[in-house]
């Protein structure tokens, strides 16, 4: 079940059995859900019943969240990593990481509940709720486009640098937040170069996200359906969420993190579809893996030579707000 950014719509596409379709190639039609990397599968819900679902079904109502507490040992663990990270970035392995972490917190809400929740809470994201048996149940309000094809045009976007959003004030962009977003923009920018596709660049913008604020480019131009999948494959995972030089960054994510992210900062959304053979695909952020009483949350944020630990755990915990709001 999903919702578009800033439309009314909820879209539910069914599959009757209990089958994983793999489709590596991303050549079939369908919605396809892609982890962050090769520890879980590539699947489509290959449809075969798709419905417009009416509000009431959906049980759609406002929360007031929950915000527990942390352990100091969690904050310190996570500041160590980043340490480490800036000490990496300093030495000249990488010039950007993307880190991450999970948290879990009691839920006596259901799947639907919860999504129902996130659709009230946000509707400029990208609003979703996916099941299958073989895989789990995961939950989401992305604010991150990776792709849209749709009529001869595709777009993408940079997203990176997050502040906590204070009333009445407007952000102020530091130094690090400005170039973080920039080598995003800059590898997208020669990745879509690369698949042959001359894009034109928007301005920087700040953009909210829930509780917080980004900065955005978004980057468009002229391409035809076959080049969709092949520009999806070259484009995960952007350094939005892993990092520069990618196989470094990809590395270091690995042997540091301690987790494994399974969906998170991978991808989903509809594939080829349609008359149009429109795709429409997000980053999953913002997101969490039901677990029946307990909801499992995904935070990070990209590391850069200037990240100061505890900033970047402060960066965290905001960003669990976006789910822990609607639980
Ligand atoms: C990694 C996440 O978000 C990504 C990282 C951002 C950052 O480092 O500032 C901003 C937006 C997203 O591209 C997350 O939400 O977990």
């Amino acid at each position: 079940m999903f919702r578009y950014p800033g439309e009314s719509v909820v879209k539910a596409i069914y599959q009757e059995d209990r089958q994983l379709h793999r489709s590596d190639n991303l050549d079939r039609s369908g919605f396809v859900i892609g982890p962050y990397g090769t520890e879980m599968p590539l699947f489509m819900i290959l449809s075969d019943r798709d419905e417009i679902l009416s509000i009431p079904e959906i049980r759609v109502s406002e929360t007031e969240g929950v915000y527990p507490p942390e352990s100091a040992e969690e904050a310190a663990r996570y500041a160590a990593l980043v340490d480490r990270a800036v000490q990496a970035i300093r030495e000249g392995t990488m010039q950007k990481v993307v880190l991450s972490r999970q948290l879990d917190v009691t839920t006596g809400k259901t799947a639907l509940e919860i999504f129902g929740a996130v659709l009230a809470a946000y509707p400029s994201a990208f609003c979703y709720c996916w099941y299958h048996p073989e895989v789990g149940c995961w939950v989401g309000a992305s604010p991150e486009s990776l792709l849209h094809y749709s009529g001869g045009m595709l777009s993408t976007m940079a997203l990176a640098g997050t502040l906590e959003k204070k009333s009445g004030k407007e952000p102020s962009w530091g130094t690090k937040e400005r170039e973080e977003q920039q080598i995003v923009t800059n590898y997208i920018s020669e990745v879509l170069t690369r698949e042959g596709i001359s894009a034109a660049r928007s301005e920087v913008e700040t953009v909210e996200a829930g509780n917080l604020w980004h900065l955005r480019t978004t980057l468009s131009g002229k391409a035809s359906e076959e080049q969709v999948s092949s520009v999806v494959k070259a484009l995960h995972p952007t350094p939005a969420v892993c990092g520069i030089p990618l196989q470094q960054a990809r590395d270091f994510i690995g042997l540091n993190e301690g987790y494994s992210r399974r969906y998170y900062t991978g991808f989903l959304g509809e594939l080829h579809r349609g008359k149009g053979r429109e795709t429409r695909l997000f980053v999953n952020l913002r997101c969490m893996e039901y677990l029946g009483d307990k909801a499992r949350i995904f935070v990070g944020g990209g590391i850069t030579a200037n990240s100061i630990p505890a900033a970047e755990w402060e960066e965290t915990r905001a960003k669990s707000k976006t789910i822990l709001k609607v639980l």
